[in-house]
């Protein structure tokens, strides 16, 4: 089987620098293109350079119609309104598309709901072995606890980070009400300030903090009567997203076009 052509979107952001590393260190895929926005003083460069690999041959474009069209698969690490462009342009060809942004509006899920009827697109807030693990374990305690034990989720992430509460959050948020087996419309709490009165039984609430360097922990809390269960997992280092963005798109290439999870790709 040709190995399988991957371009790295926003290839200069802190996952694009990971991703086109963990292509490069990966079997059966090569970097075949890499894009920036329009103006940036990445656009031109020599994309294994920029990652602090050497010369790789291949030079950051700005034309992302043009890189996708050339590849079979597109790692996406980049911000809700590129990655709905993207997302257009790989149905068009019908490629992989790996969407590790995180941040979309409900309308933005609906676009790329639609987008999945064409391309292989594999979604997650987090790409790592460990979160994944990790949401699959909180669907089964939640599942296993009744509702007088009340899930509370938190997470921490470094300075620069745009969105909150992180896509990681939103995910344990879903597996625990999945694990309930109720709506995390209906249950979730997402901001507490003021005179808020007692907790709402049933409620799933998620607090963020921001600050330093920090590449992401977050801890599901289930906090009962006289005992509290802890649920974490810390990132040390973005690599385990990347390997996992990569695993996905070689995961991806014989599937039929939907949208699928990290859960699927690692079959948990
Ligand atoms: N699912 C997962 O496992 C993980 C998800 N993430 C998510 O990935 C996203 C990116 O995170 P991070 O790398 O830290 O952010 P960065 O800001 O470092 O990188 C994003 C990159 O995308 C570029 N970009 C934005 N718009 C476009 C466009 N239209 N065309 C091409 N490039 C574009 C940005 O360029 P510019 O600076 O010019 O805007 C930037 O280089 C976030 O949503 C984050 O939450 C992060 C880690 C793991
Ligand atoms: O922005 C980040 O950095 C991260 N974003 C993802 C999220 O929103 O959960 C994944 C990881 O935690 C790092």
């Amino acid at each position: 089987m040709n190995d399988l052509r991957i371009a790295i979107m926003g290839a200069e952001g802190r996952m694009g620098q990971q991703l086109v590393r963990a292509v490069a260190a990966s079997e059966g895929c090569v970097v075949a293109g890499a894009t920036e926005r329009p103006g940036s003083v990445a656009v031109g460069k020599d994309i294994g350079v920029l990652a602090g690999l050497g010369p790789m041959g291949v030079n950051v474009s700005d034309n992302a119609e043009a890189v996708i069209a050339a590849s079979d698969a597109i790692l996406d690490f980049t911000a809700p309104a590129a990655t709905l462009k993207f997302a257009d342009m790989a149905a068009c060809g019908g490629i992989v598309h790996v969407i590790g942004t995180t941040g979309f509006s409900q309308e933005d899920e609906a676009k790329i709901r639609a987008a999945a009827e064409r391309a292989r697109i594999i979604k997650a807030g987090n790409m790592s072995l460990g979160v994944n693990l990790l949401t699959a374990v909180t669907r089964r305690v939640s599942a296993a606890l009744d509702m007088d034990f009340d899930i509370e989720i938190v997470e921490m992430h470094h300075r620069h980070k745009v969105d909150a509460p992180s896509g990681t959050a939103l995910m344990l948020a879903h597996a625990a009400a999945d694990g309930r087996g109720v709506s995390l419309e209906d249950t979730a709490v997402r901001v507490r300030d003021g005179h808020t009165g007692p907790r709402a039984k049933g409620a799933i609430g998620m607090q963020s903090l921001r600050g330093g360097s920090v590449v992401g922990d977050h801890t599901v809390i289930l906090a009962g009567e006289g005992e509290r269960i802890e649920l974490t997992h810390r990132a040390e280092d973005r690599s385990i997203f990347a390997r996992g963005a990569v695993k996905a798109a070689l995961w991806g290439r014989d599937k039929a076009p939907g949208l699928y999870s990290m859960i699927d790709v690692l079959g948990l």
